[in-house]
């Protein structure tokens, strides 16, 4: 049997614990300090065995996960490396930030253990055991951060384990790593905190900025609701980069300033311009770092049963929902419905479905 541990069992160690248990020749074990998170582990079916032991955990292990916020994965590695490892044993954690990790595995002496970084880049703004799903990395990119002492059996033994979690594998430098995703996923994150505050702030003297902020400002600002603690170790780590993305943020933030200060129409609108251009350039549906989800949305007429017509159209035809809500209903507009699957393919069914029977469908 292949052994598999986990150490942190939460929305990224238990989905990827739900990738490999079960299949052939693979054992999956869990770890925590915390015996109650151990029980709950068992009794959620994530692991098949799960202990309160760094060093039951690690014995005989052929891969080791690190799945513990960004905080904290120096000092698992550290005692990682004080502990007698099954030679050729893979070390590999999933940290949002691959330089300090990096650099950390490349002074210790790992005993005949390997270390790899890795970073699957799909989540949700869910965290905890609970959240964890089997396809969260489906069509997503896992970033590996080999370093030269790395021998390629190593690799090509954690990449066709990795195969079982049906994401796109891609090696990348590790300080190149933390410099694009600071940009891509770190940044936005900060955006989205930020102006959620200085909404909150504006409430707080009149709640109609809450009432009206219900649709397209919440979707647009789930990334806010993010974990505190994986969120504030992912930026403390990755503070040089960050510092440097928000000066640069504060200039695109004066450019606009003075466009309107200036009243520049065609400045203002040059920025749209080339915005709408780079962004129609990006793949579109591909699994990014920022979606999870595919989605359509539904104008419905305001009739009752019209939620049940459309779930039945489609669940008799076998396409499975994976979330249902409503965007607006009032009596004199009609409403919208936001339909979100699992499967690309299940909404592109839905999408010819919807169609078929005249709704008025968006993507
Ligand atoms: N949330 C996301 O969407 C993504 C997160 N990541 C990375 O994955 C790692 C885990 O994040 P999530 O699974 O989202 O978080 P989570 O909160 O769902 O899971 C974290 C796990 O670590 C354990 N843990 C928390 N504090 C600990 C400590 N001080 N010592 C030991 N164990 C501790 C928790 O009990 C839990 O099992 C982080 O390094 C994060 O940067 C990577 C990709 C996506
Ligand atoms: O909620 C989202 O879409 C995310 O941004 C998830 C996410 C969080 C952290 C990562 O390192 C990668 C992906």
């Amino acid at each position: 049997m292949t052994k598999i541990v986990i150490f942190g069992v939460g929305l990224i160690g238990g989905s990827l614990a739900l990738c490999f248990k079960g299949k052939p020749g693979l054992t999956v074990v869990g770890h925590s300090n915390n015996p109650q998170s151990v029980d709950k582990y068992i009794k959620r079916q994530v692991v098949d065995h799960a202990t309160t032991s760094m060093e039951e955990a690690a014995a005989d292990a052929d891969f080791i996960f690190l799945c513990v916020p960004v905080g904290n994965l120096d000092e698992y590695l550290i005692k990682l490396s004080a502990i007698p490892l099954k030679p050729d044993c893979i070390i590999t954690d999933v940290g949002s930030t691959k330089a300090s990790i990096a650099a950390c595995a490349a002074r210790l002496q790992l005993n005949r253990a390997f270390f790899i970084g890795g970073h699957p880049m799909a989540g949700k703004e869910k965290s905890g055991v609970e959240a964890a799903t089997s396809h969260l990395f489906e069509n997503a990119f896992y970033v590996l951060t080999p370093d030269a002492s790395v021998p390629d059996e190593a690799y090509r033994k954690l990449a066709e384990l990795l195969e079982w979690t049906r994401a796109k594998l891609i090696k990348v430098d590790p300080v190149l790593h933390d410099e694009v995703v600071g940009a891509i996923s770190h940044l936005p994150h900060i955006i989205a905190v930020a102006l959620v505050n200085q909404i909150a702030g504006y409430n707080e003297s009149n709640d109609l900025y809450q009432n009206l902020a219900a649709g397209g400002f919440r979707d647009i600002t789930r990334i806010a609701s993010g974990d505190p603690i994986i969120w504030r170790d992912i930026l403390i780590n990755n503070r040089e980069v960050m510092l440097k993305l928000l000066a640069d943020w504060n200039r695109e933030v004066d450019r606009f300033i003075r466009l309107l200060e200036e009243q520049d129409g065609d400045g203002i609108a040059k920025q749209f311009q080339t915005a709408g251009e780079f962004r129609s350039s990006l793949p579109e549906r591909r699994k990014g770092v920022l979606t999870s989800v595919y989605e359509l949305y539904v104008d419905v007429p305001d009739h009752p049963g019209i939620i049940g017509q459309i779930t039945m159209l489609l669940g008799n035809q076998k396409v499975n929902l994976s979330n249902i809500h409503i965007i607006e209903s009032r009596e004199d507009v009609p409403g919208v419905l936001r339909l979100s699957f699992r499967e690309e393919s299940h909404l592109d069914r839905a999408l010819e479905l919807l169609k078929q029977e005249n709704y008025t469908v968006h993507v």
